[in-house]
């Protein structure tokens, strides 16, 4: 048996010897010195991941799969992105976004004029990504088997225009949601060709998921920063990171508090990748008024009340229930 074999099924056996009283909650039996063991809270049993993958997870935040998505399916959501730049077909709901540095110049040509699009739930041919068996298969480990897909983007980093505005600032996607809980949400990103440190990969800081969700704001950046990419509040550079180099196809899985982002694209090829979270469907939906999470609902309402042209009424919750699809099972809260 693997190392990691061993000390999951220690971990098991320990925990299940304990007295039930002890392991529900703390009492006046238990001495400071006692810790008790943990169950895994952030992942489920399915048969498919191995001891050594949960425990990873587990400590980690993440899980890197390769080769999980096929070059057919990447072409065709390849395909479909090239012909929504060229205006051929019209997706209702879809957000097209331009790069700071892009939308600002008037010297573009348009199909590079994009840098991601978000909200595709209406493209079949993009959504097919979301349905894919072998990704589910992997989400319901984290979220269980009622999955809603909440929401999707496919990212094509464009080369830096070179100010850094391609960069990503360093942030826990929780911030963007209101709703819990957060070991019931996972995202999949799959790269759609060679990610690497010279266009801009993910960097992640392994174990973050622990933590708890922090302040996020708009970095000071020289060059400027993208809408509504906020990074953590006091980001330390020094905190040991990973570079998740990645071949097309490869899918990463991550927690919503692991801290992450992405550097600048250094190459003049559009790194793309395409990604989807998913959560529980009885996740619930909580008030983010008096949390740090209210200068992001401030912006979401403003540009959605303008996006749907309602009046000024829409709530953050609506935003997410209206672009919510259920994927596996049965809608229940979301
Ligand atoms: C787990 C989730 C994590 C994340 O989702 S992090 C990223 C979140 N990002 C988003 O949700 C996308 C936000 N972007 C958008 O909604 C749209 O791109 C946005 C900003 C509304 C602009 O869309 P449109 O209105 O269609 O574009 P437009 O060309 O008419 O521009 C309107 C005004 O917005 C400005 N703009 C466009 N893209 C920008 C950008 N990337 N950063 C900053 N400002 C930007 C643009 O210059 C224009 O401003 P002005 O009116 O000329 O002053
Ligand atoms: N002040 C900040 N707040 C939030 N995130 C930040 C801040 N400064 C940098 N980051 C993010 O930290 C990550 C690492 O960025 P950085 O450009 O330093 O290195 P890199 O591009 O990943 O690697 P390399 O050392 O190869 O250039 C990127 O996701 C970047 O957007
Ligand atoms: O693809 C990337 O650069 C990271 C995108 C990301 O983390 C996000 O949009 O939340
Ligand atoms: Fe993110
Ligand atoms: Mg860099």
């Amino acid at each position: 048996m693997s190392r990691a074999a061993e000390r999951l099924k220690l971990l098991i056996n320990h925990l299940d010897r304990q007295p039930a009283a002890i392991r529900a909650a703390p009492t006046s039996l238990q001495t400071h010195s006692y810790s008790p063991p943990q169950r895994l809270r952030y992942s489920f049993d399915n048969d498919l991941l191995t001891p050594e993958q949960r425990l990873f997870y587990e400590e980690n935040g993440f899980i890197l799969i390769k080769n999980l998505v096929s070059d057919k399916d990447i072409e065709s959501f390849r395909k479909e992105f090239e012909r929504i730049c060229r205006r051929e077909v019209e997706v209702p709901g879809l957000v097209v976004m331009r790069d700071l540095a892009i939308a600002k110049s008037e010297f573009v040509a348009d199909q590079k004029a994009v840098s991601k699009l978000q909200d595709f739930q209406e493209d079949p041919e993009l959504f097919q990504y979301c349905t894919l068996p072998q990704i589910l298969k992997y989400v319901e480990c984290f979220t269980g088997p009622n999955i809603m897909a909440m929401h999707t983007m496919l990212i094509n980093k464009p080369p830096d225009a070179g100010k850094k505005t391609s960069r990503h600032p360093m942030h826990q996607d929780l911030h963007y949601f209101p709703f819990r809980p957060a070991d019931r949400i996972v995202c999949s990103w799959t790269a759609m060709e060679k990610v690497n440190r010279q266009n801009g990969c993910l960097v992640v800081l392994p174990g973050t998921h622990t933590g708890t969700l922090q302040e996020h704001d708009y970095p000071e950046w020289e060059g400027g920063v993208n809408k509504m990419y906020h990074g953590v509040r006091g980001y330390d550079p020094k905190h040991p990171r990973v570079h998740l180099e990645m071949e097309k196809g490869d899918t990463v899985f991550f927690h919503p508090l692991l801290i992450h982002g992405s550097g600048m694209n250094q190459t003049q090829g559009f790194r793309k990748a395409i990604s989807c979270h998913y959560a529980s469907a009885d996740c619930y939906y909580i008030d983010v008024k008096g949390t740090t999470q209210e200068n992001i609902e401030k912006e979401v309402q403003d540009i959605a009340a303008k996006k749907y042209a309602l009046d000024d009424n829409i709530t953050f919750k609506d935003t997410w229930a209206f672009r919510g699809r259920l994927v596996q099972g049965e809608r229940i809260s979301l």
